[in-house]
């Protein structure tokens, strides 16, 4: 039924030991007609999860000597027969393995082809299968984290939980369909309560996804003030290297400069350097101020950075006030260029704010204001983030609409039962589609076609 697949599942490039991995029915035979192993063994005969020493070779020809770990199906990655041959880190030698293979039969794997096998076969389900590809790609220890917590089936067991309080709703309800007259008050009670459960948590479990994307994607920082106060010498302290350009004119900074910092928390933090907020000059000042206010929108934390050497202008007040008003994004004020004679009064812009004394030029105060950064992630428990695709979220989000409208039609009882049933229906559908239970094909290609070759 199933073809036998092959790939290189290790980088191409010169390192200590190269991977081919095979995954099929026929694959312990197909590596058989091309391993000549060192004690006289039948591959076919040697127990699951163990490794054999020998060559490769090819008409005649020894292309490596070798290790080969063989799994026997179901035990095993993807639940088939797989095999793997460990060769010399050469990619001459695994292109070549990998070319012979295909001529004794096995195909070129597709992107994520074994770990969707892993979840066709229940080894995984689609989460967990979607996990282990972040994993691989997880920029930092905390999404590391995450991401692992996922692959243990964290997330699934919610979504499972919540799933089958839907399950128990749809049964309840199909056992009184047919005497809508009969639902007493007391259970059209039960059933609100359920489906305001069901919907509180989806909109939790909405609200950690936001998180998981900053673990993901870096916790966004953003350096915003008029042109002159500093902001990319800022940059460069933060940074520790001279990446944005520095110069005493006005405006230098046209577009942005994006900078990762990994925090000693494990925390992936990306900082941006902005064209200076004001009234523009000319027209490329006004499309360096139109992109700032797109990061801002994005950012989570905002460092508003006057210069104290200066008396602050009306300008300046009014842009600090019309940030301030940005919803849900913390706001820092950094007083910057303390080194020369301090000329700003304070006084002129909201008490509320919290500030910061730093001279980016002496590097002083830089290390503080990590500290400020770290303490302002540490104090989002992004401890329960959670990594939910694009498709998933939508689900979700329509699972949220479909408690509205259940809550709506619960009002109108006993009429609309059916309507109500087939609300249910969807929750449930919906829940079983992001969990992969229902094969919602076009999805779940998509999470595969994000993966690595051989994964
Ligand atoms: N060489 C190698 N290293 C690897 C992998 C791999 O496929 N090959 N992995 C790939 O990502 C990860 C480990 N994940 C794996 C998950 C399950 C099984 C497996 O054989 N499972 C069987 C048997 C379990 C058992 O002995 O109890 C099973 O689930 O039935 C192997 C690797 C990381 N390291
Ligand atoms: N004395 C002193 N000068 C500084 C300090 N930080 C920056 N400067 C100087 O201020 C000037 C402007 O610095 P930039 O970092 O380019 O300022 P900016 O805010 O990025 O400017 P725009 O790109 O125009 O928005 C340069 O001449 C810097 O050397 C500081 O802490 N102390
Ligand atoms: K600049």
């Amino acid at each position: 039924m199933k073809d036998n697949i092959v790939a290189i599942a290790t980088p191409l490039g010169f390192s200590a030991i190269g991977v081919i991995r095979l995954s099929g029915p026929d694959v312990i035979d197909i590596v058989k007609k091309i391993f000549i192993p060192k004690k006289e063994k039948d591959l076919k005969e040697v127990l699951s999860h163990t490794i054999h020493y020998g060559n490769i070779v090819y008409k005649n020809e020894i292309i490596d000597e070798v290790l080969v770990a063989v799994y026997k199906a179901p035990k095993s990655y993807t639940g088939e027969d797989m095999v793997e041959i460990f060769t010399h880190g050469s990619p001459i030698i695994l292109e070549e393995i990998l070319k012979i293979l295909v001529e004794e039969g096995a195909r070129i794997a597709e992107r994520g082809e074994f770990t969707k096998r892993a979840f066709l076969n229940g080894k995984v389900d689609l989460l967990q299968a979607e996990s282990i590809n972040e994993i691989i790609r997880a920029e930092s220890k905390i999404a590391l984290k995450r991401a692992l917590s996922k692959l243990k089936g964290e997330l699934s067991r919610k979504l499972r939980d919540l799933k089958s309080k839907v399950e128990y709703l749809r049964i309840y309800l199909e056992a009184s369909i047919d005497f809508p007259e009969d639902v007493e008050e007391k259970e059209k009670e039960d059933w609100i309560r359920n489906i305001e459960e069901i919907k509180k948590e989806v909109s939790d479990l909405l609200e950690k996804a936001e998180k998981g994307d900053w673990i993901r994607e870096g916790y966004g920082v953003i350096l915003v003030g008029r042109p002159n106060v500093g902001k990319s010498s800022l940059f460069n302290a933060l940074m520790r290297e001279d990446r944005a350009i520095v110069t005493p004119i006005p405006g230098t900074t046209r577009d942005y400069i994006e900078g990762e910092l990994y925090l000693s928390s494990g925390h992936l933090v990306k900082i941006y350097d902005t064209a200076g907020l004001g009234i523009p000059k000319d027209i490329l000042d006004k499309m360096g101020m139109e992109r700032t206010e797109k990061i801002l929108e994005k950012s989570n934390l905002i460092l508003f950075v006057v210069d104290g050497s200066c008396e602050a202008s009306e300008e300046e007040i009014n842009l600090l006030e019309k940030i301030k008003s940005y919803q849900n994004k913390k706001l820092i004020l950094v007083v910057n260029k303390i080194d020369l004679p301090q000329k700003v009064d304070l006084s002129v812009f909201p008490k509320d704010i919290e500030k910061i004394f730093v001279s980016a030029k002496e590097r002083k105060g830089i290390e503080e204001i990590e500290k400020v950064i770290e303490r302002h992630i540490t104090s989002q428990d992004v401890e329960d983030g959670i990594f939910l695709n694009m498709y998933h979220r939508e689900k979700l989000k329509e699972v949220y609409n479909l408690c509205e409208e259940g809550l709506n039609v619960l009002k109108n009882l006993p009429q609309s039962l059916d309507v109500l049933g087939d609300i249910i229906y969807d929750m449930d559908r919906a829940f079983g589609e992001i969990l992969g239970e229902e094969v919602s094909l076009d999805i779940t290609d998509k999470i595969f076609e994000n993966f690595c070759v051989g994964k």
